[in-house]
């Protein structure tokens, strides 16, 4: 019998990177060949399961993500933009697929995947989960059938430990908004308003990050116009969603040609 793709999980100690674990660990399509943290962190060495805080898996935690990607088939990347780039490298050099979950990565940071999707298939989206990317279509399509008396306006909630605004998922869905419309999201983009900001200027995107709790990840994408409003919303309340949608990326990886692909390929929207 033929073995099951084997998946490395960077940040395994993380949020992400525990319910990617757990969610290998649970499926019958792939199986865990490796979990990697960083150097000195206190579960190197350790069994990931146990470190979890369960049964032995019989996979250690590494400080090693070369050794580990070269066993892999694919890396599951939801880590930190500077992590990603560098294991964007090592990934291509094993010719592991790289999926990856982190956001908050600038143009420039982007544009530095660029070389290692010349030899391995990289999957990046700053949502992984079904739902927010039948969003993301559906928020094109109300876009392009409204003209710019409707103000566009994207407002996100997510759990206080967050590091970077707007999220990845707002940003996904500020460019289909843009996208809709025939615009430059650069050029029409309106984040952090604060103190005398002067009238909202017409045609302008604008987004609100809102940070509190245990929020798993809210998305609201609002039209409003004189006299209506149009509500398109997406409410997160568990990560295994976005986990479920990173293995499949990594599966569907697995027969592609190298270059960077995102989960409307995956999914095939
Ligand atoms: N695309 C999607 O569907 C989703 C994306 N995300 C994104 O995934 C990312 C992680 O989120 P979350 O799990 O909540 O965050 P956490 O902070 O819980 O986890 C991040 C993990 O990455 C590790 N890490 C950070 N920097 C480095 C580095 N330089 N080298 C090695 N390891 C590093 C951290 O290790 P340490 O603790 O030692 O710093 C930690 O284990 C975020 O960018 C988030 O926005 C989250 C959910 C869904
Ligand atoms: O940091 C998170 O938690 C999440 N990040 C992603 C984002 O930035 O949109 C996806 C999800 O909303 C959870």
């Amino acid at each position: 019998m033929e073995e099951l793709p084997g998946i490395v999980i960077t940040g395994a100690s993380g949020r992400m990177g525990q319910m990617l674990i757990k969610t290998v660990l649970e499926s019958d399509k792939a199986r865990l060949v490796g979990a990697v943290e960083r150097e000195g962190h206190d579960w190197i060495g350790q069994d990931v399961g146990v470190a979890m805080g369960g049964a032995a898996v019989g996979v250690s935690v590494t400080d090693k993500p070369l050794e580990a990607f070269v066993k892999a088939h694919a890396v599951i990347d939801f880590t930190a933009p500077a992590a990603t780039i560098a294991f964007s490298k090592l990934a291509a050099q094993a010719r592991a697929v790289h999926v990856i979950g982190t956001t908050g990565m600038t143009d420039e940071e982007i544009a530095q995947l660029e070389p290692a999707s010349h030899h391995a298939v990289i999957v990046r989206a700053g949502n992984m989960s079904l739902g927010v990317n039948l969003l993301t279509q559906l928020t094109k399509k109300v876009a392009a059938a409204l003209d710019e008396d409707f103000d566009i306006e994207i407002i996100e909630s997510h759990h206080h430990h967050k590091v970077d605004a707007p999220s990845g998922t707002a940003l996904m869905l500020g460019e289909a908004a843009a996208e809709g419309r025939g615009v430059a999201l650069n050029d029409v983009r309106d984040s952090g308003r604060d103190g005398i900001t002067g009238a909202r200027k017409k045609g302008d995107i604008g987004f609100t990050a809102i940070r509190g709790g245990d929020i798993v990840g809210e998305h609201d994408v609002l039209f409003a116009a004189a006299g209506e409003r149009i509500i398109l919303r997406h409410m997160a309340t568990d990560r295994a969603i976005f986990a479920r949608g990173a293995l499949k990326a990594a599966l569907w990886g697995q027969d592609k040609m190298p270059g960077q692909y995102d989960m409307l390929d995956v999914l095939g929207l």
